[in-house]
C-alpha cells in the first residue's frame, strides 16, 4: 500500500509555563508510518498527545486532509449552513463565497441539505451555531469535515459528544466517506470495532501499534493507568 505519512524521530515539545520552566516534550516517537487506505485509532488517556499527534499529522499534508479538530470552532454568529459551507472555501473564487454568504445558491442549499440529513441537522440549517447543543456543534463540524470532500480524515474526538448508538452511526459514515483517516479516540470499543489498526499514545510515546484484531485488553487498559 502507497506510504501516506511517515514521521522519523518525531520530537515536538510545547514551551515551559514560566520564565525559566523547561520546554514540555509532548510527542516523542521514533517511526510511524501510516498507509493509504488504513482506517487507524489512536488512543490515549488526556494530555498522552493525541491532538498534538493529529495536528501534526495535519501539517504533513496541507490541502490533502479533511480535519475535524476537538473543539467544534464554529463561528458562533454564523448559521450552520455558513459553518458547514465554510468547508468548501477553498473550492470557490471569493466572489462565489461571498454572495454565498448574502444569498445562498440552491445547489449548495441542496448539497449541504443532503449532508446534513444523515447527521441530523437538516432542521438547523437556519439556526446560528452560538444555539446549539454541543451535540449539534459536534455534527456540525463533521459536516464540515464532510463537505471539504478530501480523500484523507484527520479526526481529534469526533463523537466525543454524541450518545453510543448515533456516535457509532456517525464514526461510520465518516470512515466510509474517506479512503484513509486517522482519529483519536477516547471509545476503545468503538475504536476496535470500526478501525483496523490502533495506535496506544502514552506520555507521547508509543505504547502499542498493532492491527484492531492484535489489540491487547491488557495493553488498552495501560494506557489508561
Ligand atoms: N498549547 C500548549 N502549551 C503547553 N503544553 C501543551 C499545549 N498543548 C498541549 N500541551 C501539553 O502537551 C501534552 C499533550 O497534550 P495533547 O493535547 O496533545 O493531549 P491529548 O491526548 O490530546 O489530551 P486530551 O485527550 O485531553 O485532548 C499534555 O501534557 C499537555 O499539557
Amino acid at each position: 500500500m502507497t506510504v501516506l505519512l511517515e514521521l522519523e524521530q518525531c520530537r515536538l515539545s510545547y514551551p515551559g509555563q514560566g520564565r525559566g520552566e523547561p520546554e514540555q516534550l509532548a510527542l516523542n516517537i521514533d517511526h510511524l508510518r501510516i498507509r493509504a487506505g488504513e482506517r487507524v485509532a489512536v488512543l490515549g488517556k488526556s494530555g498522552s498527545g493525541k491532538s498534538t499527534l493529529l495536528r501534526h499529522l495535519r501539517r504533513q499534508l496541507p490541502q490533502r486532509a479533511s480535519w475535524c479538530p476537538q473543539d467544534p470552532s464554529l463561528v458562533p454568529q454564523l448559521k450552520v449552513f455558513h459553518n458547514i459551507f465554510s468547508g468548501a472555501l477553498a473550492r470557490h473564487s471569493a466572489l462565489v463565497n461571498l454572495r454565498n454568504l448574502l444569498l445562498p445558491a440552491p445547489r449548495f442549499r441542496e448539497e449541504i441539505a443532503a449532508l446534513a440529513a444523515p447527521l441530523g441537522i437538516d432542521d438547523l440549517l437556519w439556526r446560528k451555531s452560538a444555539e446549539l447543543s454541543g451535540g449539534q456543534q459536534q455534527r456540525t463540524a463533521i459536516a464540515r469535515a464532510l463537505y471539504q470532500r478530501r480523500d484523507v480524515l484527520l479526526a481529534d474526538e469526533p463523537v466525543s459528544a454524541l450518545d453510543r448508538v448515533q456516535g457509532r452511526a456517525i464514526l461510520q459514515l465518516l470512515l466510509n466517506a474517506h479512503h484513509s483517516s486517522v482519529i483519536a479516540l477516547h471509545n476503545a470499543p468503538l475504536a476496535l470495532e470500526l478501525c483496523d489498526r490502533i495506535i496506544g499514545l502514552k506520555g507521547g510515546q508509543l505504547l502499542f501499534d498493532c492491527p484492531a484484531s492484535d489489540a491487547d485488553a491488557d495493553a488498552i487498559q495501560r494506557l489508561y493507568q
